[in-house]
């Protein structure tokens, strides 16, 4: 769905920089090939992995039908607990028989997922790690990220969570090729470290952010969607947000509402009800996302000289270098 308030926005910016106002189309310009759908998922896990289990199957039958290349399920897809250490105890390594099932899900639909915040058997009997994992659509694994930053915090007005109690952080950044463009991997509360998706999008190269999440209600209503169209606008990226979404037990519950974001901070799509199990499906548009970049050049314009690290793919170094437009 083409953003006409958006384009609109960028044509007035041009005018009044006083360039030529040429407004960059989405849809009606892009050929074909260009356009590749995507699917973002919501759901309610629960302690029950079979059920969980099922749930996901559903939503990917649901992503096939629409047409989408890959599925983005959220963080604790396959498992939340209500006890303290459960989650320790289900624990598996990515070569487990859990991981085993989603790749064989992923093989059967030809679908390519996004599997956030798994579960993943951790460097000591006391701590796991909280791994997003990429499947391609032969079930093959292609991308490993270990969550960084992790979600110690006492929510006003909500739960205390210590996540750092049974889960060891990562330590690297990660970003895969995919048929849908070049993937930059986070978790939940990564989404509030711009640092992190600034290096995927400079650095590496991203182009399409996956923040698969288990937002708690009280942070989500609050800062939810202006996090993600905040990281979409600054890194000029697609942002593609699972949730977890609805009462998990009697002590947890998630704030839902599964965005996908385009890269002039548009959300295009979104799911009917925030609290209900489904997907949403959105088109990706490359040339879209390349024409934001060209006529804004923060990629450019950017201090690497100041921030101290290289310029990645960017093109030009300092701003020196660069002669803009605006
Ligand atoms: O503990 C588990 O079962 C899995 N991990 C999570 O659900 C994590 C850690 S408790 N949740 C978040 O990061 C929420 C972040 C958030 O809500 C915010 O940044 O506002």
């Amino acid at each position: 769905m083409a953003s006409a308030a958006a384009l609109g926005g960028f044509a007035r910016f041009y005018c009044r920089a006083g360039v030529a106002a040429e407004i960059p189309k989405r849809a009606s310009m892009a050929k074909p090939s260009n356009l590749l759908k995507v699917a973002v998922g919501q759901m309610t896990a629960s302690a029950d992995i079979q059920s969980n289990f099922q749930t996901c199957a559903g939503l990917v039958q649901e992503a096939v039908a629409a047409g989408a290349k890959l599925l983005s399920l959220p963080e604790c897809f396959s498992f939340i607990g209500s006890k303290e250490g459960e989650s320790l105890s289900i624990a598996e390594p990515l070569d487990g028989p859990i991981m085993k099932s989603y790749q064989n899900l992923a093989r059967e639909a030809g679908l390519w997922l996004s599997l956030g915040g798994f579960q993943e058997k951790g460097p000591d009997a006391g701590h796991l790690y909280n791994t997003h994992v990429v499947l391609d659509d032969a079930g093959g694994v292609r991308g490993v990220y270990r969550k960084i930053h992790l979600f110690d915090v006492d929510v006003p007005g909500g739960p205390v969570l210590k996540e750092s109690r049974s889960t060891a952080p990562g330590s690297d950044i990660i970003a895969v090729d995919s048929p849908i463009g070049k993937l930059g991997l986070t978790v939940c509360y990564d989404l509030r470290f711009p640092e992190l998706y600034q290096q995927l999008r400079f650095q590496e190269n991203a182009q399409i952010l996956l923040v698969p999440s288990a937002f708690t209600k009280k942070t989500g209503e609050a800062h939810w969607e202006i996090l993600l169209r905040a990281r979409a606008v600054e890194t000029q990226c697609y942002v593609i947000a699972a949730a977890q979404a609805g009462k998990h037990n009697e002590k947890r519950e998630s704030y839902g509402d599964a965005l996908i974001i385009d890269p002039w901070g548009t959300v295009i799509a979104r799911c009917a009800d925030k609290e209900a199990t489904g997907i949403a499906v959105a088109e990706l548009d490359h040339q879209f996302l390349e024409s934001v970049r060209q006529r804004m050049p923060i990629g450019q314009h950017r201090r690497y000289d100041i921030y101290g690290h290289s310029s990645g793919g960017a093109i030009g170094t300092t701003p020196h270098e660069v002669t803009s437009s605006l």
